[in-house]
């Protein structure tokens, strides 16, 4: 591989739809800051095999394939959906900037724009995600869970199909992809939180080389998905455990809400803290919650089958 000509900004990505498009949008912010780029997609094992993700070593693998790119320098940024990355750092890499969060509801994409409430008894209803499943069985334990998998169009297209009647989805892939017509329901934060950091960017670069994209940095989504984030490292909880966690900034309050879910119920806590008392309010808040939601017991609930 020919050496990037001078100055051009190389930017690694997956090449799903959602990838590529979530990747134009980090090149445009950086155009529009005078940067050029160029666009290097690398395929990585878990968008080559249709083996169950787990047998892969996790949903990890989408990530080690651009952590390698960067480390090897084939690449000088790669753009990842943050909730897909580990919550241990990578050695030698730095998140450079987490631009401006986009929605990081759920939405029920079902067929004749049925709702949680309405879908007949027994429809079957696809999901990959631990959390989504608990959070369907909670809401309606008669739904057969299908597991499935690979990206946001082909998932789509298992209810177009009249395979499935319904999946759940990110609103930011489904928005990113311009797909928000398939929304039948969008399910708010409250009574279904979403995965930690959902619907923000993680812009990673080798470490020292911050500067290269610290102007997308978005103060107000890097402190939120940081304590959501922070809260699910705490737990000990992997990227697909079931756990929920939502976090926001108002007037200088940070407000946490973290749930973890169990096969018969789950347990919620919620803090907040001025982001002004402390010199790591992101790590203070998600301590504080980490620490109510073991003594309700969140061990034994991530420990579960
Ligand atoms: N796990 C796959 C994945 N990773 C990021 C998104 C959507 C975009 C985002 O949440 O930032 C999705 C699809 C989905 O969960 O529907």
């Amino acid at each position: 591989m020919s050496a990037a000509p001078t100055g051009t900004i190389r930017i690694g990505t997956r090449g799903s739809e959602l990838a590529r498009t979530q990747t134009g949008l980090v090149a445009r912010e950086l155009e529009k800051r005078g940067a050029t780029t160029e666009l290097v997609i690398i395929s990585t094992e878990g968008d080559r095999s249709d083996a169950p993700l787990a047998s892969l070593g996790g949903a990890g693998v989408f990530v080690a394939a651009l952590r390698e790119a960067l480390l090897d320098g084939r690449v000088d940024v790669a753009v990842h959906s943050l909730k897909d990355l580990p919550t241990a750092p990578a050695p030698g890499l730095s998140i450079g900037a987490i631009p401006k969060r986009a929605d990081a509801r759920d939405a029920l994409c079902a067929r004749d724009g049925l709702t949680l409430q309405t879908l007949p008894e027994g429809a079957r209803v696809g999901t990959g995600s631990p959390r989504r499943v608990a959070q369907l069985r909670s809401r309606r334990p008669d739904l057969e869970i299908v597991d499935v998998r690979g990206n946001v169009d082909t998932r789509l297209g298992r209810v177009a199909s009249g395979e499935l009647d319904a999946v759940v989805l990110a609103v930011a892939g489904l928005d990113r992809i311009g797909r928000l017509d398939a929304v039948s329901e969008f399910l708010e934060l409250g009574p279904w939180p979403t995965a930690p950091g959902q619907g923000a960017l993680a812009v990673e670069v080798r470490a020292g080389e911050e500067k290269l994209v610290s102007a997308l940095d978005h103060k107000t989504s890097r402190v939120t998905a940081e304590a959501e984030r922070r809260t699910l490292a705490l737990l000990e909880a992997g990227c697909s455990a079931p756990v929920a966690a939502h976090a926001v900034v108002d007037d200088g309050l940070l407000f946490l809400s973290a749930r973890v879910y169990g096969p018969e119920h789950h347990i919620t806590s919620s803090h907040a803290l001025y982001v002004s008392d402390s010199k790591d309010p992101a790590g203070d808040l998600a301590e504080r919650v980490a620490k109510e939601l073991f003594e309700l017991g969140a061990a034994d609930l991530i420990g579960a089958p």
